[in-house]
């Protein structure tokens, strides 16, 4: 099965740019989560992989070759991008029945694919009356057209209610659990926690953190330390740092440094310190801090 490689891939819109030389691997048999606040870049990333937007520079191969190089492209990648993007009154065998037509898929993959995505009852609706969840299958059930093995899917779990997002997951699990290479993008990282295997972040086109989600939970672990003295404490403390976080007067946020280095630290600068505890953050706490999006500690 193949997975997609994106390299340098840039966007500049006149002076703003939307891509920022990003990079990174979204590996077959996975669930990768493509995650960033809104506006990040992710939808803009997704579409240049299947040349809806053109790269300013960079690129991205799909197994090993361009998205305009593959021959029958629905047979490679499936991409969902937009669930409003259907005409109101075709049924949703219609609508399935022309993409199949415009992929050459036959038929019987309709059928077929209306019964996997629980949407058999559902064919003969007109698109305009299913509901969002119905609308979010029937855009999977168009991606899965040509049995692709690089799924692209762009904030599929939105305005899903509960039931359908915990059958959205089951899904996804089982399109990685075949072989597939799986990118979902989401700007809410406890949509994708709990069924990505990858993680890929973002913020203002720029790539902040890729990796197995496990590696990037364990990686950041924090200290902190509570102190009347704080500024002269994140002073002395500052050299030996990856960072510090001032989260309040008296409190301080340490990345980088030990516990028992911060005391010494602190005890060499002839400085209280209150208190000290390690915190492993979650990684909705990690995600708001990769992002920039948290407000307070
Ligand atoms: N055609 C365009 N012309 C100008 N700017 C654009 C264009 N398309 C996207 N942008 C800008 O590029 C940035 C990234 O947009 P994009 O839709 O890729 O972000 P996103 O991460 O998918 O956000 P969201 O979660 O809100 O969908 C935004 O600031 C957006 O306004």
């Amino acid at each position: 099965m193949s997975g997609v490689e994106v390299r340098g891939l840039t966007k500049r819109y006149g002076t703003f740019t939307a891509v920022d030389d990003l990079s990174f691997t979204v590996r077959p048999g996975a669930v990768t989560a493509f995650l960033g606040p809104n506006g990040a870049g992710k939808t803009t990333t997704m579409r240049m992989m299947v040349d809806h937007v053109a790269p300013t520079s960079g690129g991205v191969t799909i197994g090993g070759r361009r998205y305009r190089d593959i021959p029958r492209p629905t047979t490679v990648v499936g991409a969902a991008f937009d669930a409003s993007a259907f005409h109101p009154r075709h049924s949703a065998r219609d609508h399935l029945r022309i993409y199949a037509a415009m992929g050459g898929h036959p038929d019987r993959r309709v059928e077929e694919l209306l019964g996997l995505l629980g949407l058999a009852s559902a064919g003969d609706r007109a698109t305009g009356a299913c509901s969002t969840g119905m609308r979010r299958r029937l855009t999977l059930a168009t991606a899965l057209l040509g049995d692709p093995g690089v799924l692209l899917l762009d904030e599929p779990g939105n305005g899903l209610d509960p039931e359908g997002t915990a059958w959205l997951r089951s899904f996804l699990r089982d399109l990685a659990g075949q072989g597939r290479a799986v990118l979902v993008s989401s700007h809410v990282l406890s949509e994708v926690q709990q069924v990505a295997d990858d993680v890929v972040v973002i913020r203002r086109g720029r790539l902040l953190a890729a990796g197995a989600l496990g590696d990037l939970a364990g990686a950041e672990r924090t200290v902190r330390v509570s102190s009347p003295d704080a500024a002269l404490l994140a002073r002395a403390l500052a050299p030996g740092a990856r960072r510090i976080d001032q989260d309040g007067p008296h409190d301080l946020r340490v990345h980088g440094l030990e516990p028992a280095r911060i005391a010494d630290l602190a005890a060499a600068h002839g400085l209280r310190v209150h208190g000290l505890a390690a915190h492993q953050p979650s990684l909705e706490e990690l995600f708001l801090d990769l992002t920039g999006e948290r407000t307070n500690a």
